[in-house]
């Protein structure tokens, strides 16, 4: 296995007693864009503020670079840049300006500031307020900011949120530039699995602070349970037939419906619906998008 950029374990986060974020196990591998989702209210940015020494944690440990969080907090934040929620800026400052003031918190050499600019594509902007800016316009030159340290791993908490479609592609496009042009690593939130799908090799799901699913999004689909719908002549009583042999379907407006039906039951109850005089009209698989797959295991339903 790939090394691992953050790795936590039983990480728990309790306010009142109850847990918002409830013995997780993050493994993030160096080079990878993981893709952190969840419904929301579902932990993500209390994990994150975890990941950031902004807030204890109730139990558990966390490994980022290899090394204890609590022990080299600042060596670790150091190599981490970060957006979580709206940044905020001096909206009369320029965005080169603005910039200026975080480099010289960060006192990196003052040609980083017209690097990042270029990374974010910000450089004929430069010079203007940053209170006409649009939304995605401000994202980025948040995520300019959080590249000035040069950071080997970035963390974005919901930086595509309340942006429109164009904005979602620039932002889309910065991070996945991240691992392959500049070496970084990135951990970045959303609770929107379409938008995830375009950019991260891997994700990890959770739902009421607990990891539901933690792998590559290929194997997320694998993990989609396909429907096998059957058009016949007598409905009704091929679904007493396919009862009969163990299979658990439904009828709706003349659509016979089998949940994770596999080929071999597939093979049988056709055969026993055509020995039975039934007529066979259509059989076909209904695969589910990833976003039905997401629904089903953060247990929604099925989206629509
Ligand atoms: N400071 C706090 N005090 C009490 N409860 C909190 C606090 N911070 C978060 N919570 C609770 O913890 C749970 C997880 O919240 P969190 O903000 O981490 O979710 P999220 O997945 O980031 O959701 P969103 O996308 O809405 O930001 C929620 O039930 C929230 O109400």
């Amino acid at each position: 296995m790939s090394e691992l950029i953050i790795q936590t374990q039983g990480l728990t986060k309790k306010y009142r007693g109850r847990a918002a974020v409830d013995h997780l196990n993050l493994e993030i591998a160096k080079g990878d864009i993981y893709g952190f989702l969840g419904p929301n209210g579902a932990g993500k940015t209390t994990t994150i503020r975890m990941l950031l020494g902004l807030i204890q944690p109730t139990a558990g440990s966390i490994r980022i670079f290899g090394k204890e969080l609590q022990k080299d907090k600042l060596a670790i934040l150091r190599r981490i840049g970060s957006l979580v929620e709206y940044p905020s800026y001096y909206g009369h400052l320029s965005a080169f300006d603005n910039l200026e003031a975080i480099r010289r918190i960060l006192q990196v050499p003052k040609s980083r500031i017209d690097e990042v600019l270029e990374i974010v594509s910000l450089t004929s902007e430069a010079r203007r307020p940053v209170k006409g800016f649009s939304l995605g316009m401000k994202q980025r030159l948040g995520i300019a900011a959080s590249l000035l340290g040069s950071p080997d791993l970035l963390i974005l908490d919901e930086p595509t949120n309340g942006l429109d479609p164009t904005g979602i592609h620039e932002i889309r496009e910065l991070i996945k530039s991240m691992p392959k042009q500049y070496g970084i690593t990135v951990l970045v939130s959303s609770h929107l699995l379409g938008e995830m799908e375009l950019m991260a090799n891997t994700v990890g799901i959770i739902r009421e602070g607990q990891m539901v699913f933690q792998d590559t999004i290929e194997n997320l689909r694998l993990e989609s349970v396909s429907d096998m719908e059957f058009v016949v002549s007598e409905p009704d009583s091929a679904l007493w037939i396919a009862r009969d042999m163990g299979a658990v379907g439904t009828l709706k407006n003349g659509l016979l419906t089998f949940p994770g039906m596999q080929d071999p039951q597939v093979a049988t109850l056709v055969k026993a619906l055509v020995e039975n005089g039934h007529a066979i009209y259509r059989v076909e698989q209904n695969k589910k998008s990833l976003e039905d797959i997401f629904m089903q295991v953060i247990g929604e339903g099925t989206a629509s």
